[in-house]
């Protein structure tokens, strides 16, 4: 914000803006305020000394990388095999089995931070994997743990669980299936071994094999850390920053050395057990917040230089329309610690707000709730701000009626989310009826089979589309004008037909633009500012924060 600081050249509509927006929070006194009288003269748009980062040529940007949504598979770290080692020193020929125990697996663990915008870098990633823990080794050496994974998302992310893979529920299950049956538990543990599940000693013959008497199979077994796991179906709505990590999916146990199966019947057991293999878990991950103020305007309204003027972000600005494609996200520091913060004021959490995100949102056109334009997809991310700036051009046409039209966008957007809910929540479980009485000898671990001989809720795991999350509606969010390009000439009439309306809307002598009944009712301002200029964009902070904070 270094371009606020130079001499202020008074702001054009001085006779038309309220002497005070009534604003609801202290803004603090700038440190260095000059008492020369400043110069009245405005220089040329081009002259500006930060024309260069508001009115940039538009081959000059940086390009965000933006996700609001993305789906991982989580798989947490298998744990590693038990030794199969035997003590080997001088004059003891046949030393004591001392195999170490395999180290268990990495876990997956997630943690909400501020300071994150977005969820590309997870998007691009369709599978994250923690360590597998280390082999056991001799001289009772246990392997070490493997490394675990820590996802940083944005506050504000929806977790949400779309499938798992849990070998050890799988096994308790089938187990447990069995028990009744005493035939087939024996035939699986006792006097057989699953390759799958022994560690062998290499030095042995497979004959030896034929002949060996396995015990019986030791239960999966579980780490301490399973308890800290969240229960399946994993939904956590993760909206403030997380001072610790949370445990996803927790690393599988490593297998057992040898030294375990030591009996009296046999004192050098040839036998350790594999490591267990590792849950793995798809979450969709969702952007539930995307910003505290969302930018909401037509094509070449000015939103990006805009937020150009309001912080760092180096967003493309063009002459036409359609320049941006993906939403900007600029972060407005209101205190960067270095005196006297721009805005005071303190979250409902007590903690100072430093900082505010701002999320540049695509154009919207008439129909864009139909999908004509850029449409739908950036009407969602209008739903995903706290608070709308409505960028209205004034140098182009009738504000009122731009007003208008975005509002009646939003409103029909409103009305066909609500639609679309409803039908989600209609079709989302699909029922299908056993043929017969037969019994099903499935599983039931994977969470698709609810009821056995009776109808059975299938609900298909890979192909299991989640609803839409429930948002708060549109309307009901606080919202004001920032009327923009006032450097063009003639459009104070504008501004002051513009100005008038909300007015009016304030004391609601004319109906809200959205129709909804359930409308934002608080006082409605319009902002004139020149964001090439820089100018009067400093009012715009403090009453987004107000707005936040109400
Ligand atoms: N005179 C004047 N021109 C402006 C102002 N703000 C933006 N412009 C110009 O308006 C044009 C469009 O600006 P953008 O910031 O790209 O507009 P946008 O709303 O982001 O456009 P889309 O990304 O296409 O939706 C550019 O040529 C800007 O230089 C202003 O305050 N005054
Ligand atoms: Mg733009």
């Amino acid at each position: 914000m270094a371009h606020l600081q130079g001499p202020r050249i008074p702001f054009l509509y001085l006779c038309l803006a309220p002497p005070r927006l009534g604003r609801p929070l202290r803004l603090c006194s700038r440190r260095h305020q000059s008492t020369e009288p400043t110069p009245q003269v405005q220089p040329p748009i081009g002259t500006l000394s930060h024309a260069s980062h508001l009115s940039p040529p538009p081959t000059d940007y940086g390009r965000t990388i933006f996700a609001d949504k993305a789906t991982v598979t989580l798989s947490a770290g298998s744990g590693g095999h038990g030794c199969v080692s035997f003590l080997r020193e001088k004059y003891i020929e046949a030393g004591p089995a001392n195999g170490g125990d395999g180290g268990s697996g990495g876990s997956i663990y997630i943690q909400a931070v501020r300071g994150e915008t977005s969820l590309h870098k997870l998007a691009r990633r369709s599978h994250l994997r923690a360590g597998r823990g280390k082999n056991g080794q001799g001289k009772s050496k246990g392997g070490t743990r493997g490394e675990d994974v820590l996802v940083q998302v944005p506050a504000g992310t929806v977790v949400r669980e779309v499938s798992r893979h849990d070998p050890i529920a799988e096994e308790e299950e089938t187990r447990r299936l069995e028990e009744g049956s005493e035939e087939i538990a024996n035939s699986e543990t006792r006097g057989t071994w699953r390759r799958d599940k022994w560690v062998l000693y290499p030095a042995s013959m497979p004959s030896e094999y034929a002949t060996a008497e396995f015990p019986p199979l030791p239960r999966p077994r579980k780490s301490n850390l399973m308890m800290a796991q969240p229960e399946p179906p994993i939904a956590l709505d993760l909206s403030e920053p997380m001072e610790k990590p949370m445990l996803l999916a927790a690393g599988a146990m490593g297998g057992l050395g040898n030294p375990h199966f030591v009996t009296s019947a046999n004192r050098r057991p040839k036998f350790a057990t594999r490591g267990e293999a590792g849950m793995s878990v798809t979450v969709e991950l969702e952007l539930k917040l995307l910003a505290d103020m969302g930018f909401v305007g037509m094509p070449n309204a000015g939103k990006s230089t805009l937020l150009r003027a309001l912080s760092r972000s180096r967003a493309r600005v063009g002459d036409w329309a359609f320049t941006t494609l993906q939403p900007n996200m600029g972060t407005l520091v209101l205190d960067n610690s270095r005196g006297r913060p721009q805005v005071q004021v303190n979250r409902a959490s007590g903690e100072p707000r430093t900082q505010i995100s701002i999320a540049d949102i695509p154009g919207l056109i008439p129909d864009a709730h139909l999908d004509k334009g850029l449409g739908l997809g950036f009407l969602r991310h209008v739903e995903r701000a706290q608070v709308l700036a409505f960028v209205i051009d004034l140098s182009a046409g009738d504000a009122v009626e731009a007003l208008n039209t975005l509002w009646k966008e939003l409103g029909e957007f409103e009305t066909l989310r609500g639609m679309e809910t409803n039908m989600q929540t209609e079709t989302r479980v699909v029922e299908w009826k056993a043929f017969g009485n037969s019994t099903s000898s499935a599983s039931a671990c994977d969470g698709t089979l609810a009821k056995r001989d009776e109808n059975i809720i299938i609900e298909p795991s890979g192909s299991k589309s989640l609803s839409a999350l429930p948002m708060a509606p549109i309307s009901s969010k606080p919202w004001f004008v920032v009327a923009t390009k006032a450097d063009v000439e003639d459009t104070q009439a504008n501004f002051a037909k513009l100005q008038a309306y909300l007015t009016a809307l304030t004391r609601g002598t004319v109906d809200h633009p959205s129709k909804k009944k359930n409308s934002w009712k608080g006082r409605l301002v319009a902002i004139p500012v020149s964001a090439i200029r820089g100018e009067g964009v400093e009012r715009i902070p403090e009453w987004t924060v107000g707005l936040l904070d109400d």
